[in-house]
């Protein structure tokens, strides 16, 4: 009699067991059991920003901004940058990188956080060099208007673009100005992203081997980000590493006068499709890719909210920074120190500062319009104070004795 009073018991304990189970599930459907990757990101969980970053700095994409970026978060976080060895500006392009090109390498070893000077990849050697959780990333832009900037700034130096009358003549009948014999002086008029990243530029796109490409830069790469939208790209990068909004603030680097840039005539724009194939099957694969992370992570409604604060916050140090509110021609740059490299028919704008800023806030402005070459050498300096310095046959931006308080006070 007790144990079927106790079996009866136990039936209805189980009974309440499954039911609490049940109400508890439907609950949690209603709710959603799993979280996406977009609430998983979105939730309070605190996280590091990542101090360990390789940026591949690909050619005419905006890449110098971004740069500057870097250099500004290498000084924030005092951290180790593979520099340019020697009296070299970049690490070693267009040769394919060997980690010898960096500055100490030897004695470094595998310990470098950043890198982010021109080179073209080159895996196993960059690896060499950077630590063993670094995260990857690079740029690109529509190969349309990087076409025509390259020819721009390579007018002088590119023999295919030198010898054709300009843009629009050059992409009627490319193969009448680039000769096979010149491919290596020719990298920047077909297909540089491509070279860049380490592959044939001159290869033939077929399907299977375009692929194949796509999926090695996956391997290699954690995130792919696109010039065209640099704004959505900061958002992007700062949401992946963690980083503070001040630290993907900047001012547009490298930009040309307006009356340096041609007009790409419809059948022109087109033609770079064809003639640029594999960029252009790079671009749209990642451009594609870079949307999908987008909504799988941030989501385009917090995008747009973070885009506005960064360009409030952009305004605001514009106006606190810059005299003319604006980037100005090659000839309206008062400190010659700040004037950024000059190369083919481009006017390649800098910016002058405000006179009357206070020390510290001086420091933060000339960092954010410091040029890719004066900022390398000045972190060259900084890192390397025995070495001699990188001869850059500009003025520099401080008296030898405000540099030496510059080298000795931290940021
Ligand atoms: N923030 C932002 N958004 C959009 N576009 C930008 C930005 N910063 C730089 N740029 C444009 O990028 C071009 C310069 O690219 P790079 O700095 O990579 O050139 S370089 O290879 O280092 O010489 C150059 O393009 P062109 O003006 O068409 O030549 C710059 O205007």
């Amino acid at each position: 009699m007790a144990r079927r009073r106790s079996e009866r018991q136990c039936l209805i304990f189980s009974l309440c067991l499954g039911l609490i189970f049940l109400s508890g599930f439907f609950h949690m459907k209603n709710k959603k059991i799993s979280k996406s990757p977009k609430e998983l990101l979105m939730s309070s969980m605190p996280c590091r920003a990542k101090t360990n970053v390789m940026f591949l700095k690909t050619h005419k994409t905006a890449s110098s901004t971004v740069l500057n970026i870097m250099f500004r978060f290498v000084e924030r976080y005092n951290l180790t940058v593979a520099l340019p060895a020697d009296q070299l500006v970049h690490l070693g392009y267009p040769k394919t990188f060997l980690a010898h090109f960096v500055e100490d390498f030897e004695t470094i070893g595998q310990n470098y956080n950043i890198m982010c000077n021109h080179l073209r990849f080159n895996p196993s050697e960059v690896r060499k060099v950077m630590a063993e959780n670094t995260f990857y990333f690079s740029i690109l832009r529509n190969p349309i208007p990087l076409l025509e900037s390259s020819y721009i700034y390579y007018k002088d130096t590119v023999p295919a673009f030198r010898i054709s009358k300009n843009v629009n003549v050059y992409l009627a009948s490319p193969l009448e100005y680039y000769y096979p014999e010149n491919y290596k002086q020719n990298i920047y008029a077909r297909n540089i992203m491509w070279f860049d990243f380490g592959y044939d530029n001159n290869a033939v796109a077929n399907e299977k081997y375009v692929q194949a490409v796509l999926k090695d830069i996956e391997k290699n790469f954690h995130l792919i980000l696109i010039a065209d939208y640099f704004d959505e790209s900061m958002i992007l990068l700062k949401h992946t590493l963690c980083w503070d909004l001040d630290d993907v603030i900047y001012f547009k680097l490298n930009s040309r006068s307006q009356d340096t840039v041609q007009t790409l005539t419809p059948e022109s724009k087109e033609r770079i499709k064809t003639w640029c194939s594999l960029d252009w099957k790079l671009y749209l694969h990642f451009n594609q890719s870079f949307w999908n992370r987008i909504e799988e992570t941030i989501g385009l409604t917090l995008l747009e909210k973070e885009v506005n604060l960064l360009r409030t916050r952009q305004k605001e140090l514009m106006e606190t920074c810059l005299l003319d509110q604006e980037a100005v021609g090659k000839d309206y740059i008062k400190d010659k120190a700040l004037l950024p490299f000059q190369s083919g028919s481009a006017n390649i704008l800098g910016y002058n500062l405000r006179q009357d800023l206070d020390n510290r806030t001086l420091r933060t402005c000339q960092k954010m319009v410091m040029p890719e070459l004066q900022y390398t050498s000045y972190l060259y300096s900084l890192q390397h104070p025995h070495k001699k310095r990188k001869r850059l046959g500009l003025p520099s931006l401080w008296t030898s004795s405000q540099e030496k308080m510059q080298l000795s006070t931290p940021n």
